[in-house]
């Protein structure tokens, strides 16, 4: 008897477009949610859009996060709890965005993700990627009922959360490849469907790189429909597997070895260019992925993320410690293969 179940949860409602941010009250009064919400934030999406975000609401209370982690979760369930929140709204980039997520699955409360900055492909998943110590856990947690995109803010924001976004998505490519590894060394579940969509998404969103240029509200329009895409490849999959490979867990590291350097996204894409040439090749497809990075101007070296060449060679080596992930760098890279590579493709 065939005994598989899939429990796919998707958001409801996706908005995307000029100026939805002023839509969140009409989003949630679509999707039946009543009483007092509390806004999850961090200082800069607050002083952006947090009032016009609150001017929607007779009622409700505001929580800034400053730093990721499970005392943060603990303290927006502590904040929720003290203002009878009856559903959280997270306003900003994947920090506060995350932390909603998953308290509001502690909570057992619905959450709507207003992404101030196309970041990250974490504003439509089911996953809570949550700092830890001397580990980085991928929680599972409720996706959002409702993404609501603006492009006008997020064309605004900073160029390079927009770069970093698009890394984000262009580091799929080697995501997946070490999910068909660990698939066929380590037998882990696997789906063809979420590794497809995902792969696709980073085509489409290479294929687009003409589009996404600094100053250009359709950037921000091309680049959240791939993060709305990459983020529903992980929940098909009920793992951030289509989209987090041995490229993220070097950026895992780095978060640790040199905190705040520089932004999630560039980081897994400079990941993804060291990573690529360990699974095809000094021949392979490494070239492609750097081109593509440098076409939207995102970092393709240590020197550009900001680190030094040692901070990347320690990532390197480290990597596989940080999570138990079957990827091409499970087993420890030597240091000099590290700076063989690194140096190899220029990252160092
Ligand atoms: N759950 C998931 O599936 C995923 C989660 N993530 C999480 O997201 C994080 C990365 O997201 P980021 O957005 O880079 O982190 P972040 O939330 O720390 O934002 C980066 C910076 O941008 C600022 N910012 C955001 N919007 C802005 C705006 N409109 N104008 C000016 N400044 C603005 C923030 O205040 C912050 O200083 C990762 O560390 C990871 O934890 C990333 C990918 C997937
Ligand atoms: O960043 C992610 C996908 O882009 C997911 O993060 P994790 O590596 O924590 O699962
Ligand atoms: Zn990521």
């Amino acid at each position: 008897m065939f005994g598989k179940t899939t429990w796919i949860k998707l958001p409801r409602n996706v908005l995307v477009g000029h100026g939805v941010v002023d839509q969140v009250g009409a989003a949630v009064e679509e999707l039946s949610l009543a009483g007092r919400p509390l806004l999850v934030t961090s200082p800069s999406p607050d002083d952006i859009a947090g009032d016009r975000v609150r001017a929607q609401f007779e009622d409700v209370a505001t929580t800034t996060v400053d730093e990721a982690g499970f005392s943060a979760v603990g303290e927006v369930i502590e904040a929720a709890e003290a203002a009878d929140a009856t559903f959280l709204v997270a306003l900003g980039g994947g920090k506060p965005i995350d932390i909603a997520k998953m308290a509001a699955d502690e909570l057992g409360l619905g959450f709507v993700s207003v992404p101030t900055a196309a970041s990250h492909d974490g504003i439509v998943s089911g996953r809570s990627s949550i700092p830890e110590g001397d580990t980085r856990h991928s929680v599972a947690a409720d996706p959002p009922l409702a993404v609501i995109a603006d492009t006008e803010l997020m064309a605004n924001a900073p160029w390079e959360l927009t770069t970093a976004g698009c890394a984000d998505i262009i580091s799929n490519y080697t995501a997946v490849k070490d999910w068909r590894l660990a698939r066929r060394l380590k037998n882990v579940e696997y789906s063809e469907y979420a590794a497809a969509l995902s792969e696709m998404t980073a085509e489409m969103l290479v294929d687009n790189a003409d589009s996404i240029k600094q100053g250009l509200e359709e950037s921000a329009w091309v680049v959240s429909k791939a993060l709305v895409s990459s983020g529903v490849a992980m929940s098909i999959a009920e793992s951030s597997r289509p989209a987090s490979g041995a490229e993220h867990l070097f950026s895992h590291q780095l978060d640790r070895i040199a905190p705040g350097a520089a932004l999630h996204g560039h980081q897994v894409g400079v990941g993804s260019i060291v990573t690529e040439f360990l699974h095809t090749g000094e021949n392979g497809a490494w070239r492609d992925i750097r081109d593509a990075l440098r076409a939207i101007g995102a970092p393709t070296t240590a020197a550009e993320l900001g680190v030094d060449d040692d901070t990347v060679i320690e990532a390197l080596t480290t990597a596989h410690e940080i999570r138990d992930r079957y990827t091409i760098l499970s087993g420890g890279v030597s240091e000099d293969a590290a700076r063989e590579v690194a140096s190899f493709t220029g990252v160092v």
